[in-house]
């Protein structure tokens, strides 16, 4: 195992661990950015999954990040599941191997793989841990863990269902910095995708890693949109570029942008005047702070459904509308058409939305793992 270098110093260490999907690595970085405005000095360590998207946007981010060998149990008999007792042996050995290492004075789980063994590892040790849950709803893993952390930092209502109401805290979902400051930045965005600040511009995108219903009701639809003049921002997820990006070469530069990923989500959000994606908990997070007019799809793949919950919180407030996968490849085309038609739907949705927002969370988050550390010393 790679050594975790330490500086023999006074600073204070923090591991945050988790990850997957952007929907948990985004809040990570966004908690990290918190802590580091507070205080320059803090040290910070990440881990995450090998292989899993963070290994990649965290040093991105400009942090360390330290990979565990793990991965989920599958529903079916498979090779990798006769892998996981290996696996996580082999990730909970590695993540006291860390947490010796590197002494941290406090562990943040944001869920995902990685999360559980650097949580329990801190445990063993009486660090003090704070999970973060970003969805209205939680898995059995984060329940667990909420048993002896100190604190949750949630973003939904009604959370004492999963977690000992005294350990509650209702910060919402961090949001990294550049989401939470679009003004100003309309001509450059409008200039990255090539498209033209003067006409109505659609963003798509199906959470970070694309989702089909998405994409087959958005080529069902593609060509209309485009005549009526309408632009589009289309993020395919990286499973369905290929194929999409034959589909639709000639259309590319002619009022349609298409790509695997958005790495400038401040961007895409500064040109849309309409948003449709899936419900996921940071997308969602995201939008409130944009406030943007959207159309979301629940992804019915997760767990509980929580993305139609995390939707129905919005849509009780007029503050999004939502169509259900099933229904959205007949519905997508009239739907989009009509709010890019109604400037005043659209505007009541966005400012129905922005009240919703929850701008300082990634701040208190920080302050709630600072005060735990100044407890201990
Ligand atoms: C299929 C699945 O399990 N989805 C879960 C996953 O979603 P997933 O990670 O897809 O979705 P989220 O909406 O929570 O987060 C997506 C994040 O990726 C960013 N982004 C997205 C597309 C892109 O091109 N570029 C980019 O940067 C978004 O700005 C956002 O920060 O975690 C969420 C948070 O726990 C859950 O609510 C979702 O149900």
């Amino acid at each position: 195992m790679a050594k975790v270098l330490l500086k023999k110093n006074n600073h204070i260490r923090i591991i945050i661990s988790g990850g997957g999907t952007g929907g948990h690595v985004y809040p990570a970085i966004a908690i990290a950015d918190a802590l580091k405005s507070i205080d320059e000095s803090i040290e910070i360590l990440f881990v995450g999954a090998e292989g899993k998207m963070e290994m990649e946007k965290v040093p991105q981010a400009g942090y360390r990040i330290i990979g565990l060998w793990v991965s989920g149990l599958q529903r079916k008999l498979t090779v990798k599941n006769l892998m996981f007792p290996f696996k996580l042996l082999h990730s909970l050995w590695k993540a006291r191997r860390i947490v010796k290492e590197f002494k941290p004075q406090a562990v943040v789980g944001v869920g995902g793989y990685a999360s559980g063994p650097v949580l329990k590892a801190a445990n063993a040790k009486q660090i003090p841990t704070v999970l973060q849950e970003q969805n209205g709803y939680a898995g059995l893993t984060n329940k667990l863990l909420a048993q002896k952390a100190q604190r949750v930092c949630v973003a939904y209502p009604n959370m004492e269902k999963y977690f000992p109401e005294n350990k509650i805290r209702f910060t919402g979902n961090p949001v990294r910095n550049d989401i939470m400051q679009l003004e100003g930045l309309r001509e450059k965005a409008f200039e990255y995708f090539r498209l033209d600040p003067q006409k109505k511009t659609l963003l798509v995108f199906g959470g970070s890693l694309g989702a089909k219903t998405i994409n087959d009701s958005l080529l069902q639809a593609i060509e209309v949109l485009l005549k009526k003049g309408y632009q589009i921002v289309w993020q395919t997820g990286k499973f369905y570029y290929n194929q999409l990006q034959v589909a639709l070469e000639g259309k590319k530069g002619n009022g349609l942008w298409l790509g695997a990923f958005i790495d400038r989500m401040d961007y895409a959000y500064a040109v849309a005047d309409l948003v449709v994606c899936r419900a996921g908990a940071l997308s969602i997070s995201e939008l409130c702070l944009a406030a943007k007019a959207t159309v979301l799809i629940p992804s019915p793949n997760v767990a509980e459904d929580h993305q139609t919950k995390n939707a129905m919180a919005l849509v009780n407030e007029k503050a999004a509308i939502m169509v259900k996968d099933s229904e959205a490849r007949e519905q997508f085309t009239e739907v989009v058409l009509d709010l890019l038609h109604d400037d005043e739907k659209r505007e009541d949705l966005s400012k129905n939305i922005c009240k919703l927002g929850k701008p300082n969370a990634a701040k208190d988050i920080a302050e709630e793992v600072l005060n735990l550390v100044k407890q201990k010393v």
